[in-house]
């Protein structure tokens, strides 16, 4: 059995984020000092945390399909825990609580009149109608953390971004200057999911050009959706729903005044560079789009797309269907390509003296950029971590199809709507 968790051996705990599908919450270790995460199923009828997550089946995915696509470098292998199902319930209780409150201690959780257990996302009517004594998760390194080998000035700042889609594709009966990104954006913020539409395009960022990939930052740092969050120290200080104008972002960033958050973004840019290509070519295993995928899918018998609505299809089918061209193995390496289509890059930098980089005999990914202000360069340490590589099955080929329809009508109907893509 895996090993279970015992949280009076950490502290330090806080909310890190949530997604539709998954909790994230963090701890530091007494022993070793590390931050980790722990990523929680959630149930997605209810939103409370799920009695039976599939993470098994998300490491499985890592270790047999997604690792043969990206550098490991990249990737972060995680643990699978288990946690008692009363523990599970007053960790439920983070993601209620104020965004950047600490927890300092495992017994203050505990305490029901400061952490009511009506806060929690499990609670104790969903544990009591079970005979479930433990809850799986998967533990991780904190990405918004980088190991300390060099004395730092200043704070760790993490840029989460979603870079989606990164290739233009045209689909059967469809003749639109829009790429797929934009296409379902375009229907989220018609749909009321957002006040405005974002400038940012996935062509851009992908385009290799640092340029073009700083501008597209810079748009997505004014308008973020759901493709860019920023932290500092760990703390969310600027997403869709935080916002922190640039002049508080620089202050925060830099409080010495020695550069500004273009600096960053132009270290970032250097940074991405050498990771969207590997997730670009991954992401083109897909060579049918979204409309002949829905065809393939609604052609297939009844019984094989009973088959590919489990999520452990892909796993039993292996690397075998990137060598074959039959509908059904099309339509699959559609689906394992959605997974590097949704994923998040956190990319956490610290400023490093260069001195003392010189001096180091330990190994560090730095990059360096010529600050603006002044004539000497500023280096900074970085760690970048591709996460929510989660399994994705024609459910979700179904709900994007929809939306992606209904965008396309939209576009057709206001050709206006918003600059094309290409
Ligand atoms: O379809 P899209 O492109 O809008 O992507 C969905 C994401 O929307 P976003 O790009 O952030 O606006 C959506 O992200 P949010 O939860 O909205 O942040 C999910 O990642 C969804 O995947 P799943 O249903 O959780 O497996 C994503 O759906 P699929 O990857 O299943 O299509
Ligand atoms: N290893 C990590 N370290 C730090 N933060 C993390 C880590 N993994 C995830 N997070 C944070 O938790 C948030 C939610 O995690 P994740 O994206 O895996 O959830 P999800 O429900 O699968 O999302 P989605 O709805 O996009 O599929 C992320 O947006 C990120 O801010």
């Amino acid at each position: 059995m895996s090993e279970i968790i015992n949280p009076s051996n950490y502290y330090g705990f806080c909310f890190r984020g949530e997604g539709r599908s998954n909790f994230v919450i963090s701890a530091k270790s007494h022993k070793d000092g590390i931050r980790i995460v722990w990523r929680l199923s959630k149930d997605r009828k209810t939103g409370n945390i799920s009695l039976k997550p599939k993470c098994h089946v998300v490491n499985a995915y890592l270790e047999n399909l997604i690792s043969h696509f990206l550098d490991e470098k990249f990737l972060i292998k995680p643990k699978l825990v288990h946690i008692k199902i009363d523990d599970a319930h007053h960790l439920a209780k983070i993601p209620s609580l104020t965004h950047n409150l600490k927890i300092d201690s495992w017994e203050d959780l505990l305490d029901i009149k400061e952490y009511p257990q009506n806060l929690s996302f499990l609670p104790p009517s969903v544990m009591l109608n079970q005979e479930i004594k433990y809850i799986s998760a998967l533990e991780m390194p904190d990405a918004t953390r980088i190991p300390k080998r060099l004395p730092s000035v200043g704070p760790t700042i993490t840029f989460e971004i979603k870079p989606k889609q990164g290739f233009y594709q045209l689909h059967p009966g469809i003749s639109l200057p829009f790429c797929n990104n934009c296409i379902l954006q375009i229907e989220k913020w018609q749909t009321g999911n957002f006040e405005r539409m974002y400038d940012f395009c996935p062509l851009e960022l992908y385009s290799g050009d640092l340029n073009r990939m700083h501008a597209a930052i810079m748009s997505l740092i004014r308008e973020p959706h759901k493709n860019l969050r920023i932290f500092l120290d760990g703390n969310l200080i600027h997403s869709e729903e935080t916002r922190l104008p640039v002049i508080g972002m620089n202050m925060a960033c830099f409080p010495d005044g020695s550069a500004e958050v273009d600096t960053l973004v132009e270290a970032l840019c250097h940074v991405l560079s050498n990771v969207l290509p590997s997730l670009l070519k991954a992401q083109k295993l897909d060579s049918i789009g979204i409309v002949r995928a829905m065809e393939i899918y609604n052609n297939l018998p009844f019984s094989i797309q009973e088959e590919l609505l489990d999520k452990k299809n892909l796993l039993r089918r292996g690397l075998s269907i990137l060598n074959d061209i039959d509908p059904r193995s099309l339509l699959e390496r559609y689906l394992l390509s959605g997974i590097f289509k949704d994923v998040s890059v956190m990319v956490s930098m610290r400023r490093v003296d260069s001195v003392c980089i010189a001096n180091s005999p330990a190994p560090q990914n730095i990059v360096s950029i010529l600050s603006p202000s002044s004539t000497k360069n500023l280096c900074f340490a970085y760690s970048v971590r591709i996460v929510d590589l989660d399994p994705k099955t024609p459910k979700n080929l179904i709900n994007a199809f929809q939306r992606f329809n209904d965008g396309i009508r939209m576009i057709q109907a206001n050709g206006n709507i918003h600059k094309p893509c290409i």
